[in-house]
C-alpha cells in the first residue's frame, strides 16, 4: 500500500536530451483492422524520462541492462535533500549517517520544469563515488537527467561511480518526497543489448524509528 510513483510520465512531448529521438506512441494495428485488439507501438530514446544507465552507455566494454544484478533495484533507500547546491560532493554529505545504506536518492530539485529540458542542473562531483562506496552504497538516484552536467563529454561521475560498483538511477521525479527511509522498486525492462532502460520507480514508506 502507499506507494508513490516517482517516475516521469512518458507522452509526447517528454522532454529528451537534446537532438535526441522524441518519444512517440501509436496504436499499429487497430481494433477496427485486427478484429479483436488495439496493438500499440512505441519508439523513444532509453535515456528519456525515468532511466537507468547500463556502463555500455560511456564505456564500450561495459555490461548491458540484461548483465545487471535486478537486486540492486530492488529494496531499502534513502532520500536525501540536496537542493541548493551547483554540485555534490564527499563534503556536502559529511557527518550524514549512511550506515547500512545501499541505496541513496538526492533530491537536487534542480530540474524546476519537468516539461522542458534543463538547462543547468546539480551534478556529482568525482569524489563522492569513492566515499559512497565506502559507506556501502551501491545505487545512486538523482532527480535529473545526468549524474554529470550537461555539457560534459568526460562524464567523470559516470566513469568514477562505475570503478566503484554504484549502478546509476536517473531522471527520478522527488519533488512530491519528503526526505527519509523507503523502500524502492526501479527495474529495468529486459533488454538484452541495450545501453539504458526505462523503469517505473516507485517508494514506499520505511517505518520511523520516532513514529
Ligand atoms: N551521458 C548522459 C546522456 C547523454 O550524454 C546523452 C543521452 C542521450 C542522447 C545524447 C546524449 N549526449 C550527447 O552528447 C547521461 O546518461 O547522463
Ligand atoms: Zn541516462
Ligand atoms: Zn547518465
Amino acid at each position: 500500500m502507499n506507494w508513490i510513483d516517482i517516475s516521469r510520465p512518458l507522452a509526447p512531448g517528454a522532454p529528451t536530451w537534446p537532438g535526441d529521438t522524441p518519444f512517440h506512441y501509436e496504436v499499429s494495428w487497430p481494433k477496427s483492422e485486427s478484429g479483436s485488439v488495439n496493438v500499440g507501438k512505441l519508439t523513444m530514446s532509453l535515456h528519456t524520462g525515468t532511466h537507468v544507465d547500463a556502463p555500455y552507455h560511456f564505456d564500450d566494454d561495459g555490461n548491458k541492462i540484461l548483465d545487471l544484478p535486478i537486486e540492486i533495484y530492488i529494496g531499502p533507500a534513502i532520500v536525501l535533500d540536496v537542493s541548493g547546491k551547483q554540485s555534490v560532493g564527499a563534503a556536502d554529505l559529511d557527518g550524514i549517517d549512511l550506515t547500512g545504506v545501499e541505496r541513496l536518492l538526492l533530491r537536487t530539485g534542480s530540474w524546476p520544469d519537468p516539461g522542458r529540458f534543463p538547462s543547468d542542473i546539480c551534478y556529482l562531483r568525482s569524489d563522492l563515488a569513492p566515499f559512497l562506496a565506502e559507506q556501502g552504497i551501491r545505487l545512486i538516484g538523482v532527480d535529473v537527467p545526468s549524474v554529470d552536467p550537461l555539457d560534459s563529454k568526460e562524464l567523470p561521475a559516470h566513469h568514477s561511480l562505475h570503478a566503484c560498483h554504484i549502478h546509476i538511477l536517473e531522471g527520478l521525479l522527488l519533488d512530491h518526497v519528503e526526505p527519509g527511509q523507503y523502500e524502492l522498486i526501479a527495474l529495468p525492462l529486459p533488454l538484452v543489448q541495450a545501453d539504458g532502460s526505462p523503469v517505473r520507480a516507485v517508494l514506499r514508506r520505511l517505518a520511523q524509528g520516532n513514529e
